[in-house]
């Protein structure tokens, strides 16, 4: 593997003045690179204002010139003025190839070197330099400055390695800021190689660029790798996108880092097909916030929409988390039945027609947060909502048709209603049928069908008996109660009455979950889990498609790609990907994070998006917090059909130093009996410390089982509270103290007045995020909170780059040293 042999690889110590003359060297290309920007921007305001002034022409023909004109211009200036900042970061010095064929960005295209371009005594001239960023700018000659990370030519600078180097001998990241060259990190791919680049002997500097990516701070948001992709992570970004890519890694393998970087490789490979839209789903808000800026580091966004599972729907956003009982029940196929039911249940019950709002979200938290719904809090059994005064269904329709009053009595209603649901169509589409059906019954109870043998004059007579009877008040009155319009929302309401919710959910759910269902459901705001039951909802319904929204007419966008270039481009990630999402119902790709997470309810709501799309799934089967993976499996299957996998490992961890990665392994064990844990690529010398939170004069904090005594309580904030404050004095970046989800609020507080650079976590918050030192709070709570405890405790802690602290209470059970049981050899 490159990152273990790059590290092994001893390289020459040069002295600072190479280092300067180096770093010059790379200054004098930036520079070079810099005046070709220059003019091309005065080149793309030039074309603007040209193309404004073409625009009063007038002609069809000029207009249509001036719009293409303003779009290639429009491309050079926004590129320019995004990119400016740090946008070279590579080079690669390589042996003349197999042949002198030149591809479009102007690089020779072999991969492998020409006969005799290594000398029989090892030495040999660089025949070819190419610097590597963010986008390709070419002189005026047409010769590279720079290659696009993402075109082909681009590909050796991370797909080299030492075993098998092709023709690179020289790997450099460069480092920039605005114009300046502050340093250059080098890696050699053919060590044994005496080269010369013009004569001179090709200097190597630094050790390596990716321990020093590796070892940098960390900030609350994730940075892109673009400098340092390694191999096997190269391969799954630049895979073809025919079918499904599937990727599995540990913690720390890069999983969200390359699903990133392939979103901006799959536009640039073809801007035309993803046109269509990319959709990435992320597990949580935090992680969304976390990642939202990749992307538009790699000079893509337009075209992406980043979602949280919790706010794939129109309109709702999930607040809440469920408990782990009530989340196996909502998650779950079973769920899939009960909805199943209850949209056509919902149909007979008073007071559930479309409108009802009982269960519209609560106000949004603005911390991107969800809150945990506590079903402990049992007061008071449930007698349905009070404050609703329903009608009644109606079990008897009357009307006057032909001047006869005819009458449909409740055995006949009912016999229609099951007639009318026999057919599979969704609940709302139903909606004529039934009418037709009443009407059916109506006629034949007026007789008048026999009144004419002439078809023609019968069917006429019929035709101004349905007009009579359906435009009568009461009919119309009589059909909206009787089959009222359903909405999601209104269904899922109804679900919060225990006694129908036991009804729809008989011999699927037991009396257990039904009670610990409805309860969650009459609380304000929803959860992860309702808003898959939501979509679902919706498929089963058929709510009445809205008129889309139309927008503005602009001619320029005939030309794709062109939304992401001017005017929207104060638009934040949020707003686009809601913007993407009204538009879009179904995206040409779609890349799932941390897919081991999903329930199937999800995957079912995340296939709806998908059904013509192509998908990169990555995910850790290790880190499910899901309790039933096999059913998740099956729903995954379903999701992604019968198209091919092209299946990847990622191996190597670059995120826990080798003895964190170590201490995680235990939980590995115990949580997957048997699974390999990734590699850590680096080691830091410093060992994860154990700390047990004592109250003054008693045992270790916190009572077997509960969350302790004052005493307890207290001791455990105040060790936190040390704990946290130590670890922010040796790191420059963040820490994150994880804790059960049921103490997040209290572990906020215990923080208070600590910073920003420290944070609360949930255990099922921890998902994805990382932080440079960690506190974990209490392993044995988290290990116990749900049935796939051991897993979720493992992602706790797999979040450090650099430290990690565990603080024990009495549940943890820990020894002389502070170690808990969990985590002893
Ligand atoms: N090639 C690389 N160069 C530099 N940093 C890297 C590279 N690959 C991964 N990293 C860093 O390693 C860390 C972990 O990456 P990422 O979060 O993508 O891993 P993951 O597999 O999604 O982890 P988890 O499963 O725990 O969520 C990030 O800080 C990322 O920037």
């Amino acid at each position: 593997m490159a990152a273990q042999v790059q590290q092994e690889m001893a390289l020459d110590p040069v002295g600072d003045s190479v280092r300067d003359r180096e770093i010059g060297v790379e200054q004098e290309h930036l520079d070079r690179v810099y005046q070709r920007l220059e003019e091309k921007i005065h080149e793309a305001e030039f074309l603007m204002n040209d193309a404004a002034q073409r625009g009063q022409v007038g002609t069809p023909g000029a207009l249509a010139e001036r719009d293409a004109q303003v779009f290639r211009a429009g491309i050079h200036l926004n590129r320019l003025n995004n990119e400016f900042e740090d946008f070279l970061f590579g080079r690669i010095d390589l042996l003349q190839g197999k042949d002198g064929k030149k591809g479009p960005d102007g690089a020779y295209t072999a991969v492998e070197p020409a006969e005799g371009a290594v000398r029989p005594d090892n030495t040999a001239d660089i025949a070819e330099t190419l610097h590597i960023g963010r986008i390709g700018v070419l002189d005026a000659e047409y010769a590279p400055l720079v290659i696009d990370w993402r075109a082909p030519a681009a590909a050796p600078f991370y797909r080299s390695t030492p075993v098998d180097p092709g023709r690179v001998v020289r790997r450099r990241v460069i480092r920039s800021k605005g114009r300046k060259v502050l340093g250059v990190e080098d890696d050699l791919m053919r060590p044994e190689l005496k080269a010369t680049l013009a004569g001179n002997e090709l200097p190597v500097i630094g050790d390596g660029a990716l321990m020093a990516a590796l070892g940098q701070a960390r900030s609350h948001t994730m940075r892109d790798i673009v400098a340092s992709i390694q191999a096997e992570q190269d391969l799954v970004i630049r895979a073809p996108a025919a079918s499904v890519t599937y990727v599995e890694g540990g913690p720390g393998t890069g999983k969200t880092a390359v699903a990133l970087h392939r979103a901006a490789y799959l536009l640039y490979q073809d801007r035309r097909r993803y046109a269509g839209g990319i959709l990435i789903v992320s597990p949580t808000p935090l992680l969304v916030a976390y990642t939202e800026g990749v992307l538009p580091s790699l000079g893509e966004e337009g075209q992406v929409a980043i979602r949280a599972v919790g706010s794939l729907v129109d309109g709702a956003e999930a607040t809440q988390y469920d408990t782990p009982a009530v989340a196996r029940a909502k998650g779950s196929y079973r769920m899939l039945k009960v909805l199943r039911q209850a949209a056509r249940g919902a149909l007979e019950t008073p007071g559930t027609p479309g409108g009802n709002s009982a269960s519209a979200p609560a106000g949004q938290l603005s911390t991107g947060q969800l809150s945990f719904g506590d079903e402990e809090t049992e007061a008071g059994e449930e007698e349905g909502d009070g404050s609703r005064a329903p009608a009644a269904t109606p079990t008897r329709l009357r009307v006057v048709a032909f001047g006869r009053r005819l009458e449909l009595e409740a055995p006949e209603l009912d016999r229609i209603r099951n007639n009318a649901l026999s057919g599979t169509a969704p609940v709302n589409l139903l909606r004529p049928r039934a009418r037709k059906l009443l009407l059916d019954a109506l006629w034949s109870r007026s007789g008048a069908g026999s009144r004419h043998t002439d078809p023609e004059l019968a069917a006429e007579l019929r035709s101004s008996f349905d007009e009579d009877v359906s435009s009568e008040d009461a009919f119309i009155a009589f059909l909206d109660a009787w089959w009222p319009e359903l909405t999601p929302r209104a269904v899922l309401a109804a679900m919060a009455d225990e006694r129908r919710l036991g009804r729809w959910a008989r011999r699927i759910l037991n009396p257990g979950e039904v009670r610990r269902v409805a309860r969650s459901l009459k609380r304000d705001g929803l959860s992860v889990h309702d808003v898959a039951m939501l979509d679902e909802l919706e498929a089963i319904v058929g709510t009445p498609t809205r008129p889309r929204k139309k927008r503005d007419l602009d001619p320029l966008d005939q030309l794709t790609g062109l939304e992401e270039l001017m005017p929207q481009r104060e638009e934040t990630q949020r707003e686009r990907a809601e913007r993407l999402a009204q538009e879009r119902t179904e995206y040409a790709h779609v890349i799932v994070d941390e897919a081991q997470d999903l329930t199937p309810m999800q995957w079912r709501m995340i296939g709806r998006r998908g059904r013509h799309a192509t998908w990169t799934v990555v995910g850790d089967p290790a880190q499910s917090s899901w309790s039933h993976p096999d059913e998740a499996a099956e729903a995954r299957d379903e999701a992604l059909g019968s198209r091919p996998r092209r299946r990847f490992t990622l191996t190597v961890n670059y995120r826990n130093p080798a003895e964190i990665a170590a201490l995680a392994a235990k939980v590995l064990a115990l949580a997957m009996p048997g699974s390999e844990s990734p590699r850590a690529v680096r080691s830091t010398g410093v060992q994860p410390r154990f700390v047990t939170a004592v109250p003054a004069g008693g045992a270790a904090g916190g009572a077997a089982g509960g969350q302790g005594s004052g005493g307890a309580r207290e001791a455990l904030s105040k060790t936190v509270r040390e704990e946290a404050a130590r670890l922010l004095d040796q790191v420059d970046g963040t820490v994150g103290v994880v804790v059960a989800m049921n103490r997040r609020g209290e572990a906020a507080r215990w923080l208070a007045g600590l910073g920003d650079r420290v944070v609360a976590l949930g255990s099922l918050e921890a998902k994805g995020l990382e932080y440079d030192a960690t506190v974990v709070v209490s392993p044995a709570e988290i290990a116990d909170e749900s049935p796939a405890g051991l897993r979720v405790l493992y992602v706790a802690l797999t979040r450090a780059t650099q430290q990690l602290t565990i603080v024990s209470a009495a549940r943890d059970e820990p020894d002389a040293d502070g170690v808990p049981d969990l985590l002893r050899d």
